[in-house]
């Protein structure tokens, strides 16, 4: 996915100035050039209002920030580069301005829901998606597992699986449903230790999603230890209302940055079709090259290119079609949760 960048043009959270209507006034003149603008990392919104780090001389120093006009209804999202104007001191009661959201690297959506029926980017320029799940109790949602892959690979993200509650149960059923796509797994519990998990996270951007019961608030504080958040169906932020600004990031001790998703139980796909699923998977990409040009590569495809390559080959290629094709019928599936 190097190389690969989410300019976000086509989305709701364009971050692009729309062009004034012909005749409007002469934009190279009223707008103010913004040089001396700082830059800054967003690592939380609350309705507008964002709080970005900015790094001073001393220091990294929060700052509380509005969007600025220009930047019309475009979102600033958790985990969002942006370039602030205006008092960036960080002292109570100061606000500064984003001028400007740079391109983002990565993208997760969320789906629409019933107060808000687009879906929008959540947050951005994360390298990693942890996708929690409890090895059992509550059983393994798989549906809403594969679509949390495929909003991964379709937005620039690595995924890993990390299965939990492994006190309880044994993780190789998950671990061999996903076996074909090689995505990561590791399983975890709350009574051992985290070495196998914490390098995964060290020096990248590692957004956490999780539905409600696996263990994920549990988890991430054991990660950041003074990230507070509620456990055991205690009430927490985001919970219950319109959560698309509940993404928070996170310092983990030993560097590297988690971005908890109290909120945000599925991510949207609407936006994604199988091509975008395929190009995370250069093999086969390279195999479907030979379909036919509508060709959906699933199973119901008649001369899906990806069926020869399976039968001519050992019985790894089988399985991981097997496993891929799940995530392209994840992409056409309605959103059931
Ligand atoms: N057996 C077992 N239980 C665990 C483990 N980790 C967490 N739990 C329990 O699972 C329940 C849910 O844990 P949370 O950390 O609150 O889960 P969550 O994913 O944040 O879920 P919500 O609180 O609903 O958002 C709690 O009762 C935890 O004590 C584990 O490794 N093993
Ligand atoms: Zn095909």
């Amino acid at each position: 996915m190097a190389g690969r960048t989410f300019d976000s043009r086509s989305d709701e959270d364009d971050v692009r100035v729309r062009p004034g209507r012909r005749g409007s006034r002469p934009r190279t003149r009223t707008r103010p050039s913004h040089d001396d603008a700082v830059p800054g990392l967003v690592v939380g919104v609350d309705r507008g209002r964002m709080t970005v780090r900015v790094e001073h001389a001393d220091g990294p120093v929060e700052v509380i920030a509005m969007r600025a006009r220009e930047l019309g209804k475009h979102g600033v999202v958790t985990g969002d580069r942006v370039r602030l104007v205006g008092d960036t001191s960080g002292r109570t009661d100061t606000l500064a301005r984003i001028v400007v959201i740079e391109p983002r690297s990565t993208v997760l959506r969320r789906t629409a829901d019933d107060t808000d029926p687009t879906e929008r980017v959540v947050v951005a320029n994360a390298e990693q998606l942890v996708v929690v799940t409890a090895i059992t109790d509550p059983e393994p949602h798989v549906g809403f597992l594969d679509r949390c892959l495929v909003a991964a690979f379709s937005g620039g993200l690595t995924p890993l699986l990390c299965l939990t509650k492994a006190d309880l149960g044994s993780p190789d059923a998950l671990l061999a449903r996903y076996a074909g796509l090689e995505v990561e797994a590791i399983a975890v519990s709350r009574d051992t230790d985290l070495d196998e998990l914490s390098p995964r996270l060290d020096g990248r951007i590692s957004v956490f999603v999780g539905q409600s019961g696996v263990g994920k608030s549990t988890l991430v504080n054991r990660l950041v230890p003074d990230a507070y958040r509620a456990t055991g169906g205690v009430s927490k932020v985001g919970k219950g209302r319109h959560t698309s600004s509940s993404a928070v990031l996170l310092d983990l001790p030993g560097g590297g940055m988690v971005i908890d998703t109290p909120g945000i139980r599925s991510f949207g796909l609407a936006d994604t079709d199988p091509s975008d699923v395929l190009a995370a998977f250069d093999d086969l990409a390279e195999v479907a090259r030979d379909c036919p040009p509508l060709c959906a590569h699933t199973a119901s495809d008649p001369d899906c290119a990806l069926d020869d390559w399976a039968a001519e080959g050992p019985p790894a290629r089988a399985e991981r079609l097997g496993s891929f094709r799940r995530l392209v019928e994840a992409v056409t599936r309605t959103p059931g949760y």
